[in-house]
């Protein structure tokens, strides 16, 4: 499939480098709408007394991903909150269920022996059927939206443009319906965990280092003006911000050992045979604990970042938490732009404290690891409105 996802949407390996050219991937993430991450926090902030940041990120950045990036179909008037909860209005499904069927996929399973392959089919839990369940309902939706897009274009008054109609400009000839279904299900499970697990530790770190919370806020008072929403322009200009991304990324890594290699034939690695067919993971995590590459390598310090061109593209090893190379991941250009819009504009709109009176110092950071590194409890933080 992602074969599929990188030729539909004409990423091209570059020649030269051997890395992926993401360019058209780049374009569509210009149609970010920082009004839609504000209006969903400060309906957040008024249907509770705090937040619970981290179910409020992962249905925001599902909902960017519906809304700016696979579909530029203009769902927010489509999107509330309930209870709690982003859903779609009716008729559509709610997006919890993808919440709750990626929650499925990478949360604790009661039983963790490995069961022999005749056991396979086995599913004491019943993971497996709710699983299919919610994956099903979540296709559902994605049918759901191509329907009103192909209607749209049948009607002749349609000219978005976005991933969904490059899709469809070559349905079916090259690609079929099932595997655009399926392609977008791939982009919203790989991209979704990621993007919101990196925005609860920003905020986690920064909740827990004040000083470096109101460094960040003064910088977007300063440069944008208290209040304001900021937009992907902006992002050049906000050079602490970009070091608070960095620094999230180097401390969070969300996918600590990248995606297992495996070796296609006998290698000589750093004076080591790696023999053929053994699986190869890279530890991107215990780089990020080495302090022959990073002074205090655990502490949350932004400042690391100000004179150093480090970059997290691929190209320093020191920093890699997208992978680098041939399988790098294809979501960078998307990831690095909805990260620092996602929190710059909470950041400039909310002030933050911590629930329930904990002093800063005393926040749990313990780690949890699933397909992403999670954050172990979650953040409950309280948005106070400016
Ligand atoms: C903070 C955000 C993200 C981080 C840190 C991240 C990180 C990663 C990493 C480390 C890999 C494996 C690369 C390797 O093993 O070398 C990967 C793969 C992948 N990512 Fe992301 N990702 C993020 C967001 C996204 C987004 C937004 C999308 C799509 C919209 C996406 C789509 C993918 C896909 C399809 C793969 C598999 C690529 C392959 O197998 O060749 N990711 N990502």
């Amino acid at each position: 499939m992602t074969n599929l996802l990188t030729e539909v949407i004409s990423w091209k390996v570059d020649a030269s480098t051997g890395y992926i050219d993401c360019t058209q991937l780049e374009n569509y993430a210009t149609l970010f709408r920082p009004k839609f991450i504000v209006t969903n926090t400060s309906a957040y902030a008024h249907c509770y007394d705090y937040a619970r940041l981290r179910k409020f990120l992962f249905a925001t950045t599902c909902g960017m991903h519906a809304t700016n990036i696979v579909l530029d179909s203009n769902l927010e008037d489509k999107v509330l909150i309930e209870d709690g909860s982003i859903v779609m209005n009716q008729p559509r499904p709610n997006v919890n269920t993808y919440t709750d069927a990626t929650q499925l996929v990478i949360g604790p399973k009661r039983s963790s022996k490995i069961r022999r392959p005749s056991q396979r089919r086995i599913d004491p839990q019943g993971r497996r059927r709710r699983m299919t369940n919610h994956f099903t309902k979540v296709l559902q939706l994605m049918s759901g939206l191509i329907d009103e897009r192909l209607n749209e274009r049948k009607m002749g008054n349609h000219t978005n443009g976005d991933v969904l109609d490059s899709l469809l400009n070559i349905c079916p000839q090259e690609i079929d319906r099932n595997h655009i279904e399926h392609l977008f299900l791939d982009m919203f499970v790989a991209g979704s965990d990621t993007t919101s697990n990196t925005l609860e530790w920003a905020m986690a770190e920064l909740l827990k280092n004040p000083h470096t919370l109101e460094k960040a806020q003064e910088e977007l008072a300063q440069v944008i003006g208290r209040g304001k929403l900021i937009d992907e322009a902006d992002v050049a200009k906000l050079s602490y911000l970009r070091c608070v991304v960095k620094e999230t990324f180097r401390i969070h890594p969300p996918a600590p050992f990248l995606i297992p290699r495996k070796a296609v034939e006998d290698v000589e690695f750093c004076g080591y045979i790696i023999p053929k067919d053994s699986q190869v993971l890279v530890n991107i995590w215990a780089i990020r604990h080495d302090s022959s590459l990073w002074e205090d390598p655990l502490d949350f310090k932004p400042e690391r970042f100000w004179e150093s061109d480090i970059d997290v593209r691929g190209q320093n090893f020191e920093l890699i938490p997208f992978g680098a190379g041939r399988r790098i991941c294809p979501g960078l250009p998307l990831a690095i732009k909805m990260v620092p819009v996602t929190l710059g504009s909470i950041l400039n709109t909310f002030n933050w404290k911590l629930h329930g009176g904990i002093a800063p110092k005393d926040l749990d950071m313990e780690e949890k690891f699933g397909i992403t590194l999670g954050k172990a409890q979650p953040l409950l933080a309280i948005p106070v409105p400016l």
